[in-house]
Order: structure tokens, then C-alpha cells, then sequence
């Protein structure tokens, strides 16, 4: 399933280039207004902080929610004590675009991810040029010189990379990056499989210095407490929060 939405997210980038070119795209994205300063917003405190994400549908749960203003919905998470935000921008599974990362990132004033399958210099240009202060590069779904490419190229941006983990060679080869964020996904992008406690086994091999974020599967506080107790720095959270209302469950998910 990785590698069908890989493929698919890389075919719909060649029909937008079609439209606008590479240099076009790159041009755009230098001259976007400076990236924020994610790390800073994502530092390690004396509290859990939440990336919240816009998050429509996904192939694992299908509609999960309408979401007709996703500014909106940004600005409420920005309210609720959001440290960032993460905009779904791929369209065929999540219903998502880089319209939606445009408008939010006009909306706040918080670090804005762009969630997506990534895999060529052209969409990292996009996110830049959408106004993204973040990328997401999913390590098990790029060849290793690749992935060390684009991890290049978004800091060449002044962007942060956040760099997806499964499994433990893959976040071998993300601290191999020099990695400054290192997600751990509790799904598995191809089974959909979820495993709340993976986090706590590959995190210990984290090492302090770089920011640990623990992606998927909260549900509840309990979850939220359960990647703290762990050693999250961050958790991402898309589900609950568009399926409840955004600032009360936030205020719950940041009483932990
Ligand atoms: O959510 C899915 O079904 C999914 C399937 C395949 C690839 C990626 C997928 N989701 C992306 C994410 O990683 C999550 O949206 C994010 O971590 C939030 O997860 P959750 O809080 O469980 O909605």
C-alpha cells in the first residue's frame, strides 16, 4: 500500500508540473516568505506538544470528516495549544491538496507540515512555495540516496524535515541523516497495522538532541500519556481532532 500511494502522489506531481515546471515550482519557493523555525517550536519542555493535523479521510478509516474550511479548523487547533499544524495534502486517499496547506498556513502563525508521499525534489519545492516549514520524508518508502537528497534539499530551503521511522534499520538511517526530528509512525503504511508500543522501543534508541515525535493511534489522553511516559517529546494526532470538538479535546490531550 506504501508504494501505491507513493506512486500515485508522485503521478499526480508530474500532471501539476505539467501545468507549472520545476524551475517555475523552485522559483516560487524561494521567493516564499522564510520558514518558521520548527525545531524551536518543537522543542523538548516540560510538556507533551501536539502537531495537529488536518486530516479529512485516510485508506486505513475511510471519511473521517468534512472539513469545508481547513483554515479554520487550523485556527482553532492554533487556539487549543497546537505547537503545529499538519495539512494532508495528498489527494487521492486523504481528500487532501496544497490549497489546504496554503490556506492554513495564511490562517496561523504556528509551523505548518506538509504531510504527503514525497519522493522528488518538485513536490519539496511545492511545499516551500505553499508556505510549508516542514516536509515529511517517510524513510521506507525512498531508496537511501534519495531520501538523503531531499533531506538536503529541505534544509537547503530552510525547512525542517521530519523523518518518518517503522521499524529500527529505518531509524538507523535516519540518525545516518543527522535527523533533528525523527517521527516513529505506530501504523504501518502498508498493513495499517497499529502499535502504540513501538514507539517506546525504537525512542530508547533516540538519542537526547534530537526531538521524538510519536505519530498515530491516539485516541484518548491515556495515549497521549502512554508516548509521554515513553519519552515523546511530540505527539501527531489527526484522527481524534476532527472527529471531536478540536479545543476541548486538545486541552484534554495537553493535561497529561
Ligand atoms: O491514516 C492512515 O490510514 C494512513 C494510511 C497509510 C499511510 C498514512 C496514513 N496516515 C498518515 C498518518 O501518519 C496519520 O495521519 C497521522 O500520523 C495521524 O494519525 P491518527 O492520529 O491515527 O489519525
Amino acid at each position: 500500500m506504501l508504494a501505491d500511494l507513493m506512486a500515485g502522489a508522485l503521478s499526480d506531481a508530474r500532471e501539476r508540473e505539467l501545468q507549472r515546471s520545476l524551475s517555475q515550482v523552485e522559483a516560487a519557493a524561494l521567493a516564499a516568505p522564510a520558514p518558521l523555525d520548527a525545531l524551536s517550536a518543537l522543542a523538548p519542555a516540560d510538556r507533551v506538544k501536539i502537531i495537529a493535523e488536518v486530516k479529512r479521510a485516510s485508506p486505513s478509516r475511510g471519511q473521517l470528516a468534512d472539513i469545508p474550511d481547513p483554515a479554520q479548523l487550523a485556527v482553532s487547533y492554533e487556539a487549543g495549544g497546537a505547537s503545529a499544524i499538519s495539512v494532508l495534502t495528498e489527494g487521492r486517499k486523504f481528500k487532501g491538496s496544497l490549497a489546504d496547506l496554503e490556506e492554513v498556513r495564511g490562517a496561523v502563525s504556528i509551523p505548518v507540515l506538509r504531510k504527503d508521499f514525497i519522493s522528488t525534489p518538485y513536490q519539496v519545492f511545492e511545499a516551500r512555495a505553499a508556505g510549508a516549514d516542514l516536509a515529511l520524508l517517510i524513510v521506507a518508502g525512498l531508496d537511501t540516496k534519495t531520501l538523503s537528497e531531499l533531506y538536503t534539499l529541505i534544509r537547503e530551503l530552510g525547512m525542517t524535515a521530519l523523518v518518518e521511522t517503522h521499524r529500527a534499520e529505518e531509524l538507523e538511517q535516519a540518525l545516518d541523516l543527522g535527523a533533528e526530528l525523527i517521527g516513529v509512525n505506530a501504523r504501518n503504511l502498508s498493513t495499517f497495522e497499529l502499535d502504540r508500543d513501538l514507539f517506546g522501543t525504537l525512542a530508547s534508541q533516540i538519542p537526547s538532541g534530537v526531538i521524538r515525535v510519536a505519530e498515530s493511534a491516539v485516541l484518548a489522553p491515556a495515549d497521549v500519556a502512554h508516548y509521554r511516559a515513553a519519552g515523546a517529546d511530540v505527539v501527531l494526532i489527526g484522527e481524534a481532532l476532527v472527529t471531536n470538538d478540536p479545543i476541548l479535546t486538545l486541552g484534554e490531550f495537553l493535561a497529561v
